[in-house]
């Protein structure tokens, strides 16, 4: 089945000068339950944009969004999301930022505290319940992040370059990690990355946007084998070649977009 469908989606937004933007322009985009999309393209060909509209948190100016066949009309409890930005609450405890999600379902207190128990196990941060989010580390903060969005069991899951803020290591490291959540309860991820090899490690499919106004260039079939190590997928004769390929498609998008911000024409 499908779990998002983004048919001829165009966004239009509005300038200071009164004119308008048009940051996607007829976009076609279908995810199925389960599958792992990463969406790659130049910066400001419009990414951040497609995974708002997915959320709910804006409308498309023509077309349409659906979600589990139905058209997104705001966000959705059945939706979570990972930004770049923690969304952690700084004043609660890594324990109450994870429970907070069940708590504001009705969960019952005890209840809601025992499945964050048992989340903080599975991202790797037992022994760390009662620390404030400003006692961890930015990977463990992305661990809490991770925990209190997948405790609420998203069909959907949305990521804006949620590692981006991570050295090279630990951002592997969590990328690795998050697969392995992934395929404990396979929500739909679309995925936002500037990085190819990111996407190529993560994902089922690889979709191309172009130089805004971004519309679906290419999709890639990512066919590596899983479960995937992300630190060392990378050297693997199959990824090298995906890469080739999908690079190909990028690039010119890349370069355009360059040449457009400074007035430069990448050599
Ligand atoms: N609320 C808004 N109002 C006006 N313009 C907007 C708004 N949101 C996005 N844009 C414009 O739409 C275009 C696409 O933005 P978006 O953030 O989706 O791109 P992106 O591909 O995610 O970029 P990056 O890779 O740099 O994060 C940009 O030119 C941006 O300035």
């Amino acid at each position: 089945m499908t779990a998002i469908e983004l048919r001829g989606v165009t966004k239009r937004f509005p300038t200071a000068d009164g004119g308008t933007y048009t940051a996607l322009k007829d976009l076609d985009l279908t995810v199925a339950d389960g599958e792992f999309c990463a969406v790659v393209g130049p910066t400001g060909c419009g990414k951040s944009t497609t995974l708002t509209l997915v959320a709910g948190l804006e409308q498309p100016s023509a077309g349409e969004v659906l979600v589990e066949d139905k058209p997104v009309t705001g966000i959705d409890p059945t939706t979570g999301f990972v930004f770049q930005q923690d969304a952690v609450f700084p004043w609660k405890t890594v324990l109450d930022n994870v429970s907070a999600g069940p708590l504001f379902r009705g969960t019952r207190k005890a209840d809601a505290r025992l499945l964050a128990r048992d989340w903080l196990r599975r991202v790797g941060l037992t022994g760390f319940e009662d620390r404030y989010p400003h006692q961890l580390s930015g990977g463990m903060r992305k661990r809490v992040a991770l925990a209190q969005t997948l405790i609420n069991q998203p069909k959907v899951l949305l990521m804006d370059e949620p590692f981006s803020a991570l050295d090279v290591q630990t951002r592997s490291i969590m990328s690795t990690e998050l697969l392995s959540l992934w395929d404990q309860t396979r929500p739909a991820v679309v995925f936002v990355t500037h990085d190819l090899e990111e996407a190529i490690a993560l994902a089922d499919k690889v979709v191309v946007l172009t130089a805004g106004p971004g519309t679906v260039k290419a999709e890639f079939a990512i066919d590596l084998p899983r479960p995937r190590v992300v630190q060392e997928i990378r050297f693997d004769p199959r990824f090298v070649k995906l890469y080739e390929h999908i690079w190909e498609a990028l690039r010119s998008e890349v370069e355009q977009a360059y040449a457009r911000s400074t007035g430069v024409v990448a050599a």
